[in-house]
């Protein structure tokens, strides 16, 4: 049989150009399985904060990260594209900083003001199914907290698996479950450097009470609550979405959302002592059976991003001031 030659095959899709060049994504310390024995260490991660630090003349209270429901694709109206005083420094430009290489997020930390409280959004985070090790992808939650946040707020894109849920709704993550984690992949793999936190941090609380607290009265205020909803995440390694088997596993053990995100982000957060908020906006129903003619797909997860951003910003804008508020006044 002769060889199959590329040029031959007529299939225009094999052919469609990359919309930009790959980038080298460095999967330094992976031990082949992605779980890894090395990280960045504590004097390297201190250098990119004091770089950062360097650029900015506020000290940021609260991080936020926008995932593909909040990034910056779209570049009105999102929350990050409106921030006030806003100094924006891209990945590329970050000292050992890796870089986004996902459709939807944009690659830049956001620093300014939200309701006059100096913050600091990521616009696009790094995920797994790039190529970044776990602890890579949450090097910048560890930045974060060198640089002076106290709080974190993740945000991000997941499929409803919630037989209640509707495409649009937000919600509020109030526990997860780390599969990635069960076969060992933890982004504190490896030597733990107590600077940041203990070996053995507890996870039974990851979700701070008081803000999901806080996040249902803001609800109820927007007028909103009917869309808010109160859940279980999950986050798979990607790129692939799931299976209808997979998904009736997922949600027979009780998981509300799916995603590729925010689990490693939240542990890696909790053990530095951040407190922490999470949601999801659902993007898409989870292909539960096999007669539901539909797909997954990463367009329809950017457009109901994008049309639910007006009501996200209102929402995160409002918890960033009450939490304030709230740890204000706390001890
Ligand atoms: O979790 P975020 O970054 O919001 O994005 C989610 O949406 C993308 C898939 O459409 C994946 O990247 C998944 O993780
Ligand atoms: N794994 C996963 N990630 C998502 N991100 C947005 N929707 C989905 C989904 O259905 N599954």
């Amino acid at each position: 049989m002769a060889p199959i030659n590329a040029n031959d095959i007529n299939d225009a899709k094999a052919f469609v150009p990359a919309k930009k060049a790959l980038p080298e994504v460095d999967t330094e310390g992976s031990n082949g399985n992605g779980t890894t024995s090395k990280g960045y260490s504590y004097e390297t991660l201190l250098e990119i904060a004091n770089f950062l630090i360097s650029r900015v003349s506020d000290t940021p209270r609260i991080g936020i990260i926008c995932g593909s429901g909040m990034g910056s694709y779209w570049k009105e109206g999102s929350l990050a594209e409106t921030i006030s005083d806003a100094v924006k420094i891209s990945y590329e430009d970050i000292p050992n900083f890796p870089v986004s290489t996902v459709e939807g997020h944009h690659g830049q930390l956001v620093f300014g003001k939200i309701c006059g409280i100096p913050v600091v959004a990521m616009q696009g985070r790094f995920h797994y199914f790039e190529g970044y090790p776990l602890w890579k992808c949450c090097l910048p939650v560890r930045v974060m907290k060198l640089i002076g946040i106290k709080t974190l707020i993740v945000t991000n894109a997941a499929g409803g698996l919630n037989p209640n849920y509707k495409v649009g709704d937000i919600m509020i993550v109030k526990d997860h479950i780390n599969m990635m984690g069960f076969s060992g992949n933890n982004p504190l793999h490896g030597p733990n450097d107590e600077r940041f936190g203990p070996r053995f941090p507890p996870m039974s609380k990851a979700y701070n009470f008081e803000y999901r607290k806080i996040a249902k009265e803001i609800a109820k205020e927007l007028n909103i609550d009917d869309i808010v909803r109160e859940g279980v995440y999950t986050c798979l390694g990607g790129p692939n979405f799931e299976t209808v088997a997979e998904l009736n596993m997922l949600k027979m053990v009780g998981v509300d959302s799916v995603g590729m995100s925010t689990v490693h982000e939240v542990i890696t957060a909790r053990h530095c002592d951040l407190k922490v908020f999470a949601l999801s906006l659902i993007t898409n129903e989870c292909v539960t059976s096999y007669d539901i003619i539909g797909e997954a797909n990463h367009e329809e997860v950017l457009d109901v991003g994008r049309m639910r951003q007006d009501v996200l910003r209102q929402f995160v804008s409002k918890l960033v001031e009450r939490i304030t508020q709230l740890d204000a006044n706390s001890p």
